[in-house]
C-alpha cells in the first residue's frame, strides 16, 4: 500500500521516524499524470534507498499566465494505485495552499542558466521549481532525489542549486523513456491528437539524424540544426518553438560541437508543448 501525505507537518513527522530508524529516503518528485518514465525513476529510487516518497505536486508558481495549469492532468487515485502496484511506500500529495499558505516575503530567483531554452520560453519557469524542489528537500529530506534527463536545462538547474545551497541530496539524472516508436513518454502527450501523436515521433527521429551527423564527424552547430529544423518541417505540421545546441551543465550556447553538449528541442502542437533532447558526447 502506498500511504498517502497531505500535509506537510505529517510528512515531516514520518521522516523524522524514518531518520531515527536510519532508513535511507530516495525523492521523486513529480507533477502526477504517472507514466512509466516517472516509473523509471521510482523504480531506481527503490533500488538505491530503504524507501521511497514520490510527491504529486502541479506547482502553480512554475506555469505561466498562458500555461496549462488548470488543465494539466490531474488523476491522483489512478496514480495511487500505480505507486501501489509498483511498491512505492510514501506519496505526498499536498494542495497548494498547503504548499504555499501565504504570500512570499522570500523569493528564489534563477540566473543566467534560467535565460536560455526552456527559461527563456517561460518566464519564471525555473524559479518556480528551484522554489518547490527546495520546499520538497527541506520537508522530505531525502539522501537521494531522481530527476529525468528529458527536462534537461532542469536537472543542471537543480544540480546547481544544491551545489549552492549546500543541500544535503545526491541528486540522480534517469536516461529519458521512450515509447517503441522514440516519443519521450510524458504527462501532456495526452493532449495531442491522433494526427499529432503520429508525427510526433519526427521530435525523436529529427534528434537522431543530427546524432547521424554527429557521429559522421560533423561538428557545425548550424548545420545541425538546420537539419532538424528541416526534418521536423518536413514530418510535423508542428509549430518549431525550439531548436538549439548548449553545453551541458552549464547552459552556455556553443559556437561549435566539441564538448559535452545537449541539443533541446521544442514543438508546440494545438494543446501540448512538448520537448525533448539528446546528449552528444565529443569522444576526440
Ligand atoms: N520520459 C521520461 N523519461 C525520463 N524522465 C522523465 C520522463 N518523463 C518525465 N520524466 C521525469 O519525471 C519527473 C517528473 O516529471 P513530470 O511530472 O513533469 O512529468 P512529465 O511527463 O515530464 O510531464 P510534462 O508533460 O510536464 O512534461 C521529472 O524529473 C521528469 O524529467
Ligand atoms: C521537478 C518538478 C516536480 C517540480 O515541480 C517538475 O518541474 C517536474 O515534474 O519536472
Ligand atoms: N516536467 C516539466 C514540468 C513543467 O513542464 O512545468
Amino acid at each position: 500500500m502506498t500511504k498517502k501525505i497531505t500535509t506537510i507537518k505529517e510528512m515531516q513527522s514520518i521522516v523524522k521516524t524514518l531518520k531515527k530508524e536510519n532508513k535511507s529516503i530516495g525523492l521523486v518528485p513529480t507533477m502526477g499524470a504517472l507514466h512509466e518514465g516517472h516509473m523509471t525513476l521510482m523504480k531506481r529510487a527503490q533500488q538505491e534507498n530503504d524507501l521511497v516518497i514520490a510527491s504529486i505536486f502541479v506547482n502553480p508558481l512554475q506555469f505561466g499566465p498562458n500555461e496549462d495549469y488548470e488543465d494539466y492532468p490531474r488523476q491522483i487515485d489512478q496514480d495511487q494505485a500505480f505507486l501501489a502496484e509498483n511498491g512505492i511506500d510514501y506519496v505526498f500529495a499536498p494542495e497548494p495552499e498547503e504548499m504555499y499558505p501565504r504570500p512570499s516575503q522570500i523569493q528564489l530567483t534563477v540566473g543566467a542558466m534560467a535565460q536560455v531554452l526552456e527559461g527563456a520560453k517561460r518566464p519564471g519557469h525555473f524559479d518556480g521549481v528551484v522554489t518547490v524542489v527546495n520546499k520538497l528537500f527541506n520537508i522530505v529530506l531525502p539522501d537521494k532525489a531522481y530527476f529525468g534527463k528529458k527536462d534537461a536545462q532542469q536537472l543542471a538547474i537543480i544540480e546547481q542549486m544544491v551545489a549552492e545551497m549546500n543541500h544535503s541530496v545526491e541528486i540522480v539524472g534517469i536516461d529519458i523513456v521512450r515509447e517503441a516508436d522514440g516519443l519521450a513518454k510524458s504527462s501532456r502527450n495526452v493532449y495531442l491528437t491522433e494526427t499529432e501523436r503520429t508525427e510526433a515521433v519526427a521530435l525523436s527521429q529529427s534528434l537522431k539524424v543530427a546524432k547521424t551527423l554527429y557521429d559522421n564527424g560533423e561538428r557545425s552547430v548550424e548545420v545541425i540544426e538546420n537539419a532538424i529544423k528541416t526534418y521536423l518541417s518536413q514530418h510535423t505540421a508542428g509549430f518549431i518553438d525550439e531548436v538549439a545546441i548548449y553545453s551541458y551543465p552549464e547552459l552556455k550556447q556553443v559556437a561549435m560541437i566539441e564538448s559535452q553538449v545537449f541539443i533541446s528541442l521544442a514543438v508546440k502542437y494545438s494543446k501540448a508543448r512538448l520537448i525533448d533532447n539528446i546528449i552528444l558526447k565529443d569522444e576526440q
